[in-house]
């Protein structure tokens, strides 16, 4: 396991520390949550009981292969916890997600969720958010006008592939990473993107996220909201 891997399983399998009995958890999704299930099924096999609810197709199937009970939104409506990963976080625990393409579902999730924990490694801490493009969710119909909207907010949209077709969410949407650059106001912006018509949802999280959990060489170390 080369050495981004090793602290992936470290964050991951230490945010389930934040799991007590009896509770119903929110999975996220991407490589660092993987660690995260796993961890959680080796705690259910020892008799946690827990119940999660998935931000993914990926992260069911996850899951099942842990043996991680599931259920869903028609059954209970309220989590105690969501863990997930990040692809920025900045110091006011303001995020950028989607990079994996689930930030719909993932923002359903924590916004469901008494705490929303993120799992990182240190390199996605910074000072300001952008340098990851932005993940954006937009339905497929028009989504060219979409993008030229969004455009105007200052870059230039990219429709996400996979391989040499269109990448597809699991909501059946498109995703359009957009090279903001440097976002000095992440709210303004979000609101802005989201009085487009066509627009799901972006992949900024703002004031959603109670504690970041960072690898940083071979420890962990949290940071919580102030
Ligand atoms: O937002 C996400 C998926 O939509 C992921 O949490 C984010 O991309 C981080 O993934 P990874 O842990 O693989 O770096």
């Amino acid at each position: 396991m080369n050495e981004a891997d090793q602290m992936k399983k470290l964050v991951g399998e230490a945010a389930v520390e934040n799991v007590e009995d009896g509770m119903k958890v929110g999975l996220g999704s991407g490589s660092t949550v993987y660690w995260m299930v796993k961890k959680l099924g080796e705690r259910v096999k020892e008799g946690l009981d827990v119940e999660g609810v998935p931000t993914s197709n990926t992260t069911a199937e996850w899951a099942r292969e842990f043996g991680v009970p599931l259920t869903d939104f028609s059954k209970v409506q309220e989590l105690d916890l969501t863990i997930d990963g990040a692809d920025e976080v900045d110091e006011q625990l303001h995020l950028i997600k989607g990079g994996g393409g689930a930030l719909f579902r993932e923002k359903v999730v924590a916004a469901a969720a008494k705490e929303l924990v993120i799992i990182v490694d240190g390199s996605k801490l910074v000072s300001q958010l952008g340098k990851f493009a932005l993940p954006v969710e937009v339905l497929p119909f028009g989504w060219e006008v979409t993008a030229k909207h969004i455009a105007a907010l200052g870059c230039s949209p990219q429709l996400r592939t996979a391989g040499e077709e269109t990448y597809v969410t699991d909501n059946g949407n498109y995703i359009l990473d957009c090279p903001f650059g440097q976002i000095k106001d992440p709210a303004t912006l979000h609101n802005d993107l989201k009085d487009i018509v066509g627009v799901i949802e972006t992949g900024l999280f703002i004031g959603m996220a109670d504690k970041i959990v960072v690898g940083k060489q071979d420890k962990v170390e949290v940071i919580s909201k102030a």
